[in-house]
């Protein structure tokens, strides 16, 4: 439901990674502790950091891959536009600070956008405004094979969490497997945040990114060490910065997760503000329903929630086009 957290919890997600596959982990204590503390988090915070000893991705790469973004970030606008995002490339690729907006505000960001690839007609009209592939740069020159590397360490990562989550929820180790998402749609957005004496005074306001939920399941967000800017609201309205901590994952829930338990864990209000002197740069992947299923709340979480469903059925694929459609000014 949400509380007034104070600070959002580490968790050591080593039994988790190391022993979800294994038949023979059910009862194990380790694991146990691991899914407790899901629960907990989810239950709280909405959001949790998984550590660097047991999440399995190296540092290094996930400093590398920041790297690659501050490097794309810092070419000049012409070699960035090159990949701009456009109707025509499905929303896929680079959009200048300003032209996201959140609420009706611009957000003081660039970025990358990058989905699962989408070939015409494979979800009829559901998906047509983002069909297409991604748009990489040539510059830096390893980044699309950076990436696709990443992408796919982070869906195996973001499958064995969401299997801790549903045990949390008391549910079976697979439910959100086969026609929830067992074909996990997932989203990339390489993000960067602008010192504000940088921006034209003329375009500048003073939110990186407006408050809001994610749209899918689960969100990994790697941030840059070195500066406070992502904030999370709690039940008294109080932002409670989730400061960097070297090696982690930022992890928080979406709003399909909410529909599936019945409202048993919610997605919790975030926002980004850099007030800081410096560039800030942070990758969220974001791991999400499959993009045809539609998601309601399953029956064991009404259960324990009064028996009446919260939420009315949701498409995914429709809930992200709604977002995307009404996201850019272009
Ligand atoms: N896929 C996700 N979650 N993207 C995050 C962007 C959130 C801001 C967006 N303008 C909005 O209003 O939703
Ligand atoms: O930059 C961040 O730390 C978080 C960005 C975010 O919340 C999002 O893109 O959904
Ligand atoms: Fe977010």
């Amino acid at each position: 439901m949400g509380s007034d957290f104070k600070a959002i919890p580490l968790i050591d997600i080593s039994p988790l990674v190391e022993k979800i596959d294994d038949p023979a982990m059910a009862g194990d204590e380790g694991l146990l502790d691991v899914v407790w503390m899901l629960d907990d988090a989810c239950r709280e915070a909405g959001f949790f950091y998984v550590v660097i000893k047991g999440h399995g991705i190296s540092e290094s790469l996930m400093t590398e891959v920041r790297d690659v973004t501050r490097k794309f970030f810092q070419l000049p606008r012409e070699e960035k536009l090159k990949i701009k995002m456009t109707p025509q490339s499905g929303y896929r690729g680079y959009q200048r600070v300003g032209e996201n907006v959140t609420k009706g505000k611009p957000d003081m960001h660039e970025a990358i956008d990058c989905y699962t690839p989408i070939e015409p007609g494979r979800y009829g009209d559901l998906a047509k405004p983002m069909e297409g592939s991604n748009l990489w740069p040539d510059y830096p020159s390893n980044f699309d094979a950076l990436l696709e590397n990443y992408i796919s360490l982070l869906r195996d990562l973001s499958r064995k969490i969401m299997r801790g989550i549903a045990l949390a929820l008391g549910a079976p180790l697979d439910s959100f497997e086969g026609g929830v998402a067992g074909d996990a749609f997932w989203v990339l957005r390489l993000i960067g945040y602008p010192v504000s004496d940088d921006i034209p005074q003329e375009e500048r306001t003073d939110i990186g990114c407006g408050a809001h939920t994610d749209y899918g399941l689960l969100t990994l967000v790697n941030q840059d060490d070195d500066i406070c800017a992502l904030e999370v609201r709690n039940q008294s309205g109080e932002w409670i910065y989730a400061k960097p901590v070297p090696g982690t994952f930022v992890c928080n829930i979406g709003d399909m997760l909410k529909v599936w338990s019945n409202g048993i864990y919610q997605p919790t209000l975030h926002r980004v503000v850099n007030n800081s002197p410096r560039y800030r740069v942070s990758v969220a992947f974001f791991y999400e329903s499959n993009f045809d299923a539609a998601v309601e709340p399953v029956e064991f979480c009404r259960e324990k929630t009064g028996g009446v469903a919260k939420y009315e059925k949701v498409v995914y694929g429709e809930h992200l086009v709604q977002k995307v459609l009404t996201n850019f000014v272009m």
